[in-house]
């Protein structure tokens, strides 16, 4: 199959995701913690065919995926702008039901220059992609790895990080009689970043975007706190892949912007879904957080799952904190952060000096 026209994409309606029930589930004793949504009736005809519609969308992002690209865009006057299709929830591709689990595979100490924090690696039933979690302090465990399991051995939980304290050279037993899970109830909720993987700006640096300062500064915020969670999604290209991304940025640099590029390739702007974080958070033992972001689909989507956002703590890019200097106008990192704002509803004041 083909894929469908951006013309079809903009006529896609959203669909009504008030009709969702979810609940987390996580215990002491399970490995996983899942994670349940259940669409329920009455559903209007209205819903049922904007399903219908979105459903077949989603079959042509995914044909935008796998399929080759040599396709010819008609490519539109660069100024001209088209309305994003709204991301439909992953939930309604699977008959309207999926019981999504995470499980903690390992964690381990790493020293950074912000600071040492437990790497914990994690898998899930949806994706095969390795999701992580950089914990910061001592308070946040997760459940599932701790759980004991039948048939271990003392090696076996020192090796996937069941421990506490610090490993020493020559150590042989976990120690996890002294494990503690309980949550003091004096300090507030943690600093949290939900953050989605971006190989170009966190490794190459790239002034595309303000990827890669937004995690230095989540983790320098949370260091700083001494506690804390960066879960790291392997989400790239806001869901749409690096070779995407790619082929997004050529588009760019013809003169569309980053949301009309992401739909010139049949994809929607954002298709991103933050379910695992919710499952991690849950594993971790975080119900509570306050939330380093300006984008607000992540604090809908994970309060849909059950994570209260009692905060919200703005991420400034370090360039738009001062007065812009004047050799900053029509930077292209200014441009990309001046859509999100005006076409994804990001919460982000625009410097005057960008207005038109
Ligand atoms: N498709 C596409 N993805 C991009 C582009 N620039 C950055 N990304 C990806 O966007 C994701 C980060 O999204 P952002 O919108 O910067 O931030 P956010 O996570 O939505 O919101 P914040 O919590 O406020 O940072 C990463 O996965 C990047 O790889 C682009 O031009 N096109």
């Amino acid at each position: 199959m083909g894929r469908h026209s951006i013309e079809e994409a903009i006529f896609v309606q959203p669909v009504d995701v008030s009709t969702f029930n979810t609940s987390l589930t996580s215990d002491k004793t399970a490995t996983t913690t899942t994670l349940t949504k259940s669409a329920t009736l009455p559903i209007s005809n209205n819903v049922v065919t904007s399903m219908k519609r979105s459903a077949i969308l989603k079959k042509s992002y995914t044909n935008g995926i796998t399929t080759n690209h040599n396709i010819r865009f008609s490519l539109k006057a660069p100024e001209t702008i088209i309305t994003p299709p709204t991301t439909p929830p992953s939930s309604y591709f699977t008959n309207n039901k999926i019981q999504l689990s995470v499980e903690c595979l390992v964690r381990a100490r790493i020293p950074t220059s912000t600071g040492e924090v437990f790497l914990h690696v994690y898998r899930n039933n949806k994706d095969g992609k390795e999701h992580l979690a950089a914990v910061y302090g001592d308070e946040f465990r997760s459940k599932g790895l701790d759980a004991s399991r039948s048939g271990e051995s003392e090696m076996d939980r020192i090796v996937r990080g069941a421990y506490t304290g610090k490993l020493k050279p020559g150590q042989t037993r976990s120690n996890d009689s002294n494990i503690s899970l309980v949550y003091s109830k004096q300090l507030p909720p943690p600093l949290v970043r939900i953050h989605s993987e971006c190989f170009t700006g966190e490794t190459l640096k790239s002034a595309r975007c303000d990827c890669g300062e937004q995690l230095e500064e989540a983790m320098r915020l949370i260091q700083a706190e001494g506690r804390g969670v960066v879960i790291y999604l392997r989400q790239e290209g806001r869901g749409i892949g690096l070779a995407d991304k790619l082929r997004a940025y050529n588009l760019q640099d013809l003169g569309h912007d980053t949301v009309t590029a992401n739909i010139l390739l049949n994809h929607p702007p954002d298709l991103r879904t933050y379910d695992i974080a919710s499952l991690i958070l849950a594993d971790l033992g975080l119900t509570s957080i306050r939330l380093l972001t300006n984008n607000p689909d992540k604090i809908e989507q994970i309060e849909n799952d059950g994570v209260k956002v009692v905060e919200r703590i703005p991420m400034v890019p370090r360039a738009w904190k001062d007065k812009l200097d004047s050799n900053r106008i029509g930077h292209e990192m200014d441009q990309y952060l001046k859509v999100k704002v005006e076409r994804m509803r990001h919460l982000l004041n625009i410097p005057e000096s960008l207005l038109p």
